[in-house]
């Protein structure tokens, strides 16, 4: 019998199995079933919980972990995931939407043009997530920074005006 293609496991799967029933975690590129190892790892179960629906490649290389650790891995292959064709990142760029705010307060609260925002929201995730409903909130309060500023110096000059006996 041939080796049938590896199993593609999504982002949503991933994020599915978060229960110590079936729990999936994400390293290297493959998904992993580690519920039947939680109660046998030797760091705890709450450092691989603290994975659940996210890339623990960093978590899981940062503490060095020796050869025999990585022997048990196979054994609980679940998949491929998806998103390895793509881009590495699971989660979307948390930065866009600050970058896309900042960049609409240096052209002086004018929303980015067009090619900008279409630009920012290109992205290879599925999720990334829109600017919120709120944002305009934060034009306004953008627009306070410029005039309160600016009414305290009108009010400067105008005492001065005033108390020089101009009038
Ligand atoms: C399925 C994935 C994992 C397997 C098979 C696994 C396996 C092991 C094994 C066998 C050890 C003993 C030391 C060694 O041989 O390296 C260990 C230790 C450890 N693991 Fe994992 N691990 C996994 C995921 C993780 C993750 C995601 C973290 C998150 C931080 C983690 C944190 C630790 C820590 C802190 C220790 C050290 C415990 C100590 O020295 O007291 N492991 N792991």
């Amino acid at each position: 019998m041939s080796d049938a293609a590896p199993k593609i496991v999504t982002l949503e799967e991933l994020r599915a199995h978060k229960s110590r029933d079936s729990f999936y975690i994400l390293i290297h590129g493959k998904v992993y079933n580690v519920s039947k190892f939680l109660d046998e790892h030797p760091g705890g179960d709450e450092v691989i919980l603290a994975e659940a629906g996210q890339d623990a490649t960093e978590a899981f290389e940062d503490v060095g972990h020796s050869d025999e650790a990585r022997a048990l891995l196979p054994d609980m292959l679940v998949g491929e995931f998806e998103q390895n064709s793509g881009s590495k990142c699971v989660l979307p760029p948390s930065f866009l939407p600050s970058l896309s705010s900042l960049l609409s307060t240096l052209t002086n609260h004018r929303p980015p043009s067009p090619a900008l925002s279409l630009s920012l929201s290109l992205s290879p995730q599925p999720t990334l997530r829109q600017t919120p409903a709120n944002a305009t909130n934060n034009d306004d309060q953008n627009s306070l920074m410029y005039f309160v500023p600016l009414g305290l110096l009108g009010a400067y000059f105008g005492w001065r005006f005033y108390s020089t006996g101009a009038f």
